[in-house]
């Protein structure tokens, strides 16, 4: 049984990622907690260096936490494509790093140009992973780990979402998570399904 988050508590949202406060924001709004964004607070970027999610939303969250004092949720997510032996997974983000900033385009370009070399019979499957970590300030944390499984499509479809959106489509669906609003991925998400689990523990 995880500590719980009471109605009014400020809560950190230890991300950079703007795609995904918006996200995060948007889960939260029902249970009136209110969101502190890590970017209004201007705390640094912590170095990645785990080799899973969890130790890097680990990471995020507890040096959040340990900075402001406030309880912190941080999220690390990846897609895992299998026909790339689950690559980029915890480098989803690395794929996309240039010297001027983070390039999607480049990152989706270069994962389509990776399976095309490999001669991956479609469909790529591949799912997206999120994990999501509330620290506490004393230094206790819960993890919540979520998934949604789909496939690689190309070309890319949709300009709504962030990231990888364009090139995931989700199991059941036609549309991609690009070409779906923010009320529709939200309902069917990883950080929607991580999501569910951490109210279930930590949210009235
Ligand atoms: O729903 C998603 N839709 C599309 N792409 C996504 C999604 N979720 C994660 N992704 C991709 C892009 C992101 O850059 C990377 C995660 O890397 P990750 O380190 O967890 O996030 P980040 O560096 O962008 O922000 P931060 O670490 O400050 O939370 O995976
Ligand atoms: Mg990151």
């Amino acid at each position: 049984m995880s500590r719980r988050l009471e109605r009014g508590t400020r809560l950190l949202v230890a991300t950079h990622n703007r795609g995904k406060l918006e996200e995060i924001a948007h889960l939260l709004e029902p249970y009136g907690v209110t969101v502190v964004g890590a970017a209004e607070m201007d705390l640094p970027e912590p170095e990645e260096t785990g080799t899973t999610f969890v130790e890097n939303a680990r990471i995020k969250a507890h040096a959040a936490a340990k900075a402001t004092g406030l309880p912190a949720l941080a999220d690390d997510s990846g897609i895992e494509v299998d026909a790339l032996g689950k690559a980029p997974g915890v480098y989803t983000a690395d794929w996309a790093e240039t010297p001027d900033g983070r390039d999607f385009t480049m990152a989706m370009e270069k994962t389509h140009a990776r399976l095309v070399e490999a001669g991956a019979a479609e469909p790529w499957t591949a799912r997206f992973c999120c994990t999501l970590v509330l620290a506490w300030p004393d230094g206790t944390d819960a993890v919540f780990p979520g998934v949604m499984e789909g496939r690689v499509v190309w070309p890319m479809r949709g300009d709504q979402g962030h990231g990888y959106d364009p090139i995931f489509q989700p199991e059941g669906h036609d549309l991609t998570f690009g070409e779906m609003d923010r009320w529709e991925k939200n309902k069917i998400s990883h950080r929607a399904d991580a999501f569910r689990k951490f109210v279930a523990g930590c949210l009235a």
